[in-house]
């Protein structure tokens, strides 16, 4: 066996109490061994958590890694007309070596704030996959899949490319990718493709991801034409079945009303709260609140960097506290102690991936944040900073699966110099080829 251990630090703890303890991971199992005083340091490896809290690596659970490439590139607009105008034509040339550029910059970013697992819905997954596995993460990944425009032939190729990337990834990079079908919106996607390929989805047996509920744009014409609100018309086409065993999890659900978010308890569907994205397109503030009141599973996502403009879930933590306080006027809504565990175990339950609690037999995904920076003293309450105080620059170590792949702020999976470098001359070149 060999041992990781992170020595002198405070934990915390899956219960949001914070002690004083050393972690021993089992590099070879990639789990946490045991969480005490004084066992870390005779570990083969160790890392310094001495004035630093060690907390479970953020999981970001809806994101567009690549979008990195379009950071900037379109600000100061509403979905509709940022994704048609702007975003659509741009990823319309895109190559397979521009989405691996962009998706190797978007995991060094998040890589440096903490972040240890991800779910992305893009293109090209084979060479997301191939980067994925480079950079040590972990993650849900979906070829996305738009139909609107599109004849019926093209229409069922790209359903069934989602379908065919689902089976032959899942469990790739020795089990740290996990796979879905990802049918963009309720809106993008014909009725004729939902039910279709759903029940494919359940054959393969994993789960669906989309975008629901994120502007009214979206929500009208569906509770128009349908008579029905959108989860609603999602459950008719097959979506949120609890008697699947995978859990199928929306992005947004910004303008779900009160039934939908009963029902999405009843049937275990989860959401990705996208904080930032929905402030900056102006699509409107989720009812957070209603969905933790209810049972509903939340995480957080910061969708993709064109819309927020970072993947630092430390933002969206931050973002998530505020907007969820403005939006019930609330001072207490959405409290510090709920949004880190939305942030790390809500992620991780929502997009099905391990991690997100520091205790013995859970997954060795962690962040190791220092402390001793001005703007987190005096040190209260540690929670609290992680919300309102710190960012992802604190961040020191970042482990995932057991494997160190931040040590002291160098990332070393990953040629941060080179990944920067790449993704910059390929996003100039995108941009210039589309306008
Ligand atoms: C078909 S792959 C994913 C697709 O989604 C687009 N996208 C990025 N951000 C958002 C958002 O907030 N709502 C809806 N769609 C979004 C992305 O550009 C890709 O085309
Ligand atoms: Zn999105």
């Amino acid at each position: 066996m060999t041992t990781l251990g992170i020595t002198d630090g405070q934990v915390l703890r899956p219960d949001g109490t914070v002690e004083r303890a050393d972690v021993l991971v089992d590099q070879e199992t990639g789990e946490i061994l045991d969480v005490e005083p004084d066992i870390g340091t005779s570990a083969d490896e160790t890392l310094d958590a001495s004035d630093s809290l060690v907390m479970p690596g953020l999981v970001n659970a809806h994101t567009h890694a690549a979008m990195t490439l379009l950071r900037g590139y379109a600000d100061d607009k509403p979905l509709e007309s940022w994704l048609r105008e702007d975003v659509w034509p741009a990823e319309a040339e895109l190559t397979p070596d521009d989405v691996a550029a962009g998706t190797k910059l978007g995991m060094l970013e998040m890589i440096r704030s903490g972040t240890t697992g991800f779910v992305d819905m893009y293109f090209e997954v084979p060479d997301v996959v191939a980067a994925i596995d480079e950079s040590g993460m972990r993650a849900r990944v979906g070829h996305g899949v738009v139909t609107v425009g599109k004849d019926d032939e093209a229409a069922h190729e790209d359903a069934a490319e989602s379908i065919a990337v689902a089976r032959e990834f899942d469990g790739a990079a020795d089990g740290r990718v996990r796979t879905a079908f990802m049918p963009h919106s309720l809106t993008t996607v014909s009725e004729a493709v939902f039910r279709e390929y759903v029940p494919r989805a359940r054959e393969e047996g994993v789960p669906v991801h989309l975008h629901v509920n994120e502007t009214r744009h979206e929500v009208d014409p569906i509770v128009e034409e349908r008579e029905m609100r959108p989860v609603e018309y999602a459950r008719d086409v097959g979506l949120f079945d609890p008697a699947s065993d995978e859990r199928d999890f929306l992005a947004h659900g910004v303008h779900s009303d009160s039934s939908e978010v009963e029902t999405l308890a009843e049937v275990g569907g989860g959401v990705v709260h996208c904080p930032a994205s929905n402030m900056k397109l102006a699509s409107g503030m989720a009812p957070v609140q209603a969905m933790l009141d209810a049972g509903v599973p939340v995480g957080l996502g910061t969708d993709g960097a064109a819309s927020n403009n970072d993947l630092d879930l430390f933002g969206e933590m931050r973002d998530a506290a505020m907007v969820g306080k403005l939006a019930t006027d609330d001072a207490s809504a959405v409290a510090a102690p709920d949004v880190v565990r939305m942030a790390t175990e809500g992620g991780a339950t929502v997009a099905g991936l391990p991690g997100g609690r520091i205790e013995p037999g859970a997954a060795a995904d962690l962040a190791v944040v220092g402390l001793d920076g001005p703007h987190l003293t005096p040190a209260h309450d540690l929670v609290s900073h992680l919300v309102y105080a710190a960012s992802g620059r604190d961040v020191r170590h970042t482990v995932c699966d057991g494997q160190v792949l931040m040590r002291d702020r160098e990332v070393l999976t990953l040629d941060a110099e080179a990944v920067q470098e790449a993704a910059s001359e390929r996003a100039f070149d995108l941009v210039s080829r589309a306008e």
